[in-house]
């Protein structure tokens, strides 16, 4: 059987470089190019690339995708920035090439993924929900997409169970010091060397409290996800967010 043939922007990157190595290392695909700033995109293109993956800053992903999905290259995303907006303008160029498949994943390790589930789940059982996400100090966005992502999950569950504004009598505060509001719900971003992808949600209801903790202590744990993503979005036209969609979690 041929194999996929995988291109990754961003190669030099942190997760760029260890998904690189990925790449080469599976049996069912071949690293065709690895693209760094500066890089012509026809690289892709005359290397046959089926699938880029993109790994490289919110202020580059966007004219990435656009060439990849004019060009009816497959993406796997994992970088950060989305916005409703954003969202829509990838919409827009995929429905002009409906063949054409993206997966953007605001995180590609199985644990993140299964936090922001069990985070869902657990939401309108309790009164309070907050999100603590660390990282380390060379990151360019805060909050990160996962807590982003968790947040607005934790608070689309909450708002379909009917759920009550939370709790606060917070009347004086510090600029930032109740973190950032994502629907409601506090999202607190810490930035500290030696910490690499950390997330906590906190729940809290009367007399008791839950915490989901996960930690990514190696960039290897998003290579999985990763690879995954790519041996599936070429199957699945159109856009899909969250690597949940190819995990059959139900
Ligand atoms: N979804 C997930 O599971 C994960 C997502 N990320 C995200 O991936 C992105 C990259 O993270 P890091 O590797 O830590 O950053 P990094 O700064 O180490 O790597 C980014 C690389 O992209 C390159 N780059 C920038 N613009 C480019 C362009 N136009 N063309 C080609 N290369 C370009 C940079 O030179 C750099 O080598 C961030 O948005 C981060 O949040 C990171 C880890 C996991
Ligand atoms: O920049 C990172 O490192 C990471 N970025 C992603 C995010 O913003 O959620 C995924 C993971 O947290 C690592």
């Amino acid at each position: 059987m041929s194999k996929l043939r995988v291109a990754v922007i961003g190669a030099k990157g942190r997760i760029g470089s260890e998904a690189v190595r990925a790449v080469e290392a599976a049996e069912d695909m071949e690293l065709v190019a690895a693209l760094g700033r500066g890089d012509t995109l026809e690289t892709l293109t005359e290397a046959g690339a089926q699938v880029a993956v993109e790994l490289t800053h919110p202020d580059a992903v966007m004219d990435n995708l656009e060439f990849c999905v004019r060009n009816g290259i497959h993406g796997v995303v994992g970088t950060t920035g989305w916005t409703d907006e954003r969202l829509a303008r990838l919409r827009g160029w995929l429905d002009a090439s409906p063949r054409t498949g993206v997966l953007i994943a605001p995180n590609f390790s199985i644990g993140a993924v299964l936090t922001m589930r069990f985070a869902q789940q657990a939401a309108r059982f309790f009164e309070s929900a907050e999100v603590i996400e660390l990282h380390h100090p060379n990151k360019a966005d805060a909050p990160s997409g996962t807590a982003a992502r968790t947040a607005k999950l934790i608070a689309e569950a909450r708002a379909a169970a009917d759920c009550p504004p939370q709790p606060d009598a917070t009347s004086s505060a510090l600029d930032g010091a109740r973190g950032a509001d994502v629907d409601g719900v506090p999202v607190h971003s810490v930035r500290l060397r030696g910490l690499l992808a950390h997330q906590e949600v906190l729940l809290g209801g009367v007399g008791e409290t839950l915490t989901i903790r996960h930690d990514s202590l190696h960039h290897s744990s998003f290579m999985p996800g990763i690879l995954l993503g790519a041996r599936r979005v070429v199957a699945t036209p159109g856009l899909t967010v969250g690597l949940e969609n190819f995990l059959d979690l139900d």
